[in-house]
């Protein structure tokens, strides 16, 4: 199995990338510190210099068995690289829909926001890009300033456990967190303007009673093979990470198959013209601030060569493989009918 080059995640100051056997001596540095082993489970102390060297080796195998994700935390220092902690994603086993959250920062870099910056980017990443529907961390007992960052990354505390502390040798209790799509949104948007009081009561008035009807024109595209073509819903967005048919809102004053004609074009790089889109059938469900209508077209042909312009996971799936991808809910009666149809 080829494993893909990994694309370095990047945040506002930081960039999450793999470790490599030139971060060892500066690793070992920043973590043989009392201060940030003795909040770590499966850290030694001290720690052996050989151990760092062996350890990044380790996370190569780990990532490319898709069982975990550790990742070296880089920063700016004037126009020097430099490293300053470590972020990770670790699932029990690759087909497990949890990865658990770790992290720790260098001392001399704390009280900058490091940690809640890159372990919220982690966080919303493996949402995105990992086969995982929740994120769970445990923080020692007293580690207050780590469970402040684990609130920061949207993370709900959820109960207490004990883990080992390799370098305190002793089963100590934890706080236990965890989190889902919705909790690790991205970071809250600036909030609206206020409406003038003057102005709110009569905005009031005239908006119209009930829930919003949100109308997005979705398409199966169906290959001469009888595969149906999903696309991953990127970071960033709600649902991210979840698969779906290729579509989108319609804008004021567009029709459905217009809607979908444009969308495909910006999503897919492909011409699609109204004849060859077939009504196939509709989602109708409660997304809880709205009420998604959202009718599902056939279509076996198009022009152009397919592009994922916007950077999204692509997938030809046989019908009767649909319901091994995560889909959004409105989306689990089509799959069944498309799997009947097709
Ligand atoms: N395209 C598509 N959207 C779906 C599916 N299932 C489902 O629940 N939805 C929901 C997710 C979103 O709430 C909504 C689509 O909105 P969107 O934000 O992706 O639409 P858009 O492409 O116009 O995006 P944007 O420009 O507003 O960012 O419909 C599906 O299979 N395909």
């Amino acid at each position: 199995m080829t494993v893909p080059a990994f694309t370095p995640i990047r945040t506002e100051r930081l960039t999450l990338r793999p470790l490599g056997a030139a971060d060892a001596a500066e690793l070992h540095r920043l973590i043989n510190d009392w201060d940030v082993v003795r909040w770590l489970s499966r850290v030694p102390f001290p720690y052996p210099r050989e151990l760092a060297d062996e350890w990044i080796a380790s996370t190569h195998r780990q990532r490319e068995a898709g069982e975990a994700w550790h990742l070296a935390i880089v920063g700016q220092e004037g126009d020097k690289e430099v490293l300053v902690g470590c972020a990770g994603l670790m699932k029990k086993s690759a087909d497990e829909r949890e990865a658990e959250l770790g992290y720790w920062v260098g001392r001399r870099y704390w009280g900058h926001g490091v940690a809640a910056e890159a372990a919220g980017r982690l966080a919303r990443w493996g949402l995105a890009n990992l086969d995982i529907d929740r994120v769970v961390a445990s923080v020692l007992e007293g580690n207050d300033r780590s469970a402040g960052v684990l609130k920061r990354v949207g993370l709900r505390e959820v109960g207490t456990g004990e883990a080992h502390f390799l370098a305190r040798g002793a089963r100590l209790p934890v706080r236990l967190f965890g989190g889902g799509r919705e909790e690790v949104a991205a970071p809250p948007a600036e909030p609206p303007p206020q409406a003038a009081p003057t102005v709110a009561p009569v905005l009031a008035a005239e908006a119209p009673p009930g829930k919003k009807l949100l109308l997005v024109a979705a398409c199966a595209l169906v290959d001469s093979d009888g595969r149906v073509l999903l696309a991953r819903r990127p970071e960033g967005k709600a649902m991210a990470g979840l698969w779906e048919f290729p579509g989108g809102k319609l804008e004021p004053g567009e029709t459905p198959e217009e809607a979908l004609i444009r969308e495909l074009k910006e999503e897919l790089d492909i011409d699609v013209s109204a004849a060859c889109l077939a009504p196939f059938t509709f989602a109708s469900h409660d997304l809880g601030h709205a009420h998604l209508m959202m009718p599902l077209y056939l279509c076996r042909r198009w022009d152009g060569t397919m592009v994922a312009r916007e950077g999204q996971a692509l997938a030809w799936v046989r019908p009767n493989k649909l319901s091994d991808y995560a889909m959004p809910p409105a989306d689990r009666p089509l799959v069944a009918m498309l799997r009947d149809f097709l």
